[in-house]
């Protein structure tokens, strides 16, 4: 491959620091960069950003290359958070990490990366990216534990062209033991988990500051007020944890149940301020066998896929069998077995084999 300039995002993680390492092997010239997007609260405990920019920078004296420090935290606010309280509002549970690489890793980052003379970006992400007639097709990660197409699925051919995912051709057993090999300082620092901004800290505690909310009933399938719940924004379809209603022991308790059955997060009407919970896993409430979608977005023209496709409506869930009915602002899957939990505001993402064609985010689920 001819040597080109690489900017790589360098965010004090092992796989983007594998990632940083192996291009520059491969004769690359590198420059790391680490963005800091969130900068609420820089003393909060739940806050690493400083500590992993002192990883990242030790990781890049390590390796030979240089590293600057850049901040997108008013664009993140601007296009990435405020959606995310929006879609809260609005009673749905989004995925701002999905919005994050649209929005800020692939567009604010690639931009400057430009501006300083790159000709590809690269990331630690486990995916593929490859030429197929043309276009550049993004693929799952070799790795299938670790596969992150799922977050990348609103990635466009011209952000797609100008990317590599050194890494997603590899399992992550093997980026760690190159880590320790070449003896990167962090070769042992644990993978990072939850939405960057919020880390891991308190979901509740966090919404709370931002998110006017509602105390309102929480009812069962007959109607049946059986509690109290805090605020709409505050829970999942399909949650179980943390609705402070226990199981039940009156007799002809809701069906699929039973005396202590756990109770789930089966609706939330917002016009009512209503939160709706069933009992027992397996609850039709709980399973849907399609699908709209909307806010469409695909990695590559769509020409031949219609008909059988694999989809995902929550990471890290195996591909669904469904059939797939584009329209012009909307698409609908039919699943071919029920889905659980299928919920508004998530991302429902098409693969044609180990391809990401895309996908939109979930308006609407029926039995
Ligand atoms: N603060 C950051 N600065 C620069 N790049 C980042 C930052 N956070 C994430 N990235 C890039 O996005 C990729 C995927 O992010 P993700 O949150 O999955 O990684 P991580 O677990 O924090 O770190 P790593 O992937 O490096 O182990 C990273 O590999 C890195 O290339």
């Amino acid at each position: 491959m001819k040597k080109q300039r690489i900017v790589v995002g360098l965010s004090g993680g092992v796989d983007s620091a594998v990632t940083a390492h192996l291009l520059k092997q491969q004769g690359h010239e590198v420059v790391g960069i680490f963005m800091k997007n969130w900068e609420d609260d820089d003393d909060s405990e739940y806050c690493s950003s400083n500590i992993d920019f002192v990883d990242a920078a030790a990781v890049a004296d390590v390796i030979g290359i240089e590293i600057e420090h850049v901040n997108f935290a008013a664009d993140y606010k601007d296009r990435v958070f405020a959606a995310f309280l929006r879609e809260y509002q609005a009673g749905r549970t989004p995925n701002p990490d999905v919005l994050c690489n649209a929005e800020i890793k692939f567009k604010a980052f690639l931009d400057h990366a430009m501006r300083l003379g790159a000709e590809k970006i690269a990331t630690g992400h486990y995916a593929r990216v490859r030429e197929h007639e043309g276009q550049v097709q993004l693929l799952k990660g070799l790795d299938n534990t670790k596969d992150q197409s799922y977050f990348l699925h609103r990635l466009n051919q011209a952000q797609l062209k100008k990317t590599l995912f050194p890494v997603g051709e590899l399992k992550k057993t093997e980026v760690r033991r190159i880590a320790e090999e070449i003896g990167l300082p962090n070769a042992k620092k644990k993978d990072s988990t939850g939405i960057c901004f919020i880390g891991e800290r308190p979901f509740r505690e966090f919404l709370n500051r931002y998110l006017a909310h509602q105390p309102g009933p929480i009812k069962d399938e007959r109607g049946r007020k059986i509690g109290e719940h805090v605020g709409l924004s505050f829970y999942t379809l399909g949650q179980r944890q943390g609705l402070g209603i226990g199981g039940v022991k009156e007799k002809g308790a809701p069906r699929g149940g039973g005396e202590h059955a756990p109770w789930f997060v089966a609706r939330k009407d917002v016009e009512t301020n209503t939160l709706y919970v069933v009992q027992g896993h397996d609850h039709p409430w709980l399973l849907s066998t399609s699908l709209v979608a909307d806010d469409m977005s695909w990695t590559c023209a769509l020409s031949e896929t219609s008909g059988e496709l694999g989809a995902k409506t929550r990471y890290r869930q195996a591909d669904a069998s469904c059939e797939f009915e584009p329209g012009p602002q909307s698409f609908a899957l039919r699943f071919a077995e029920p889905q659980w939990a299928v919920t508004p505001g998530q991302s429902a993402v098409l693969y044609d084999g180990e391809v990401c064609l895309g996908g939109g985010v979930i308006a609407s689920a029926a039995p």
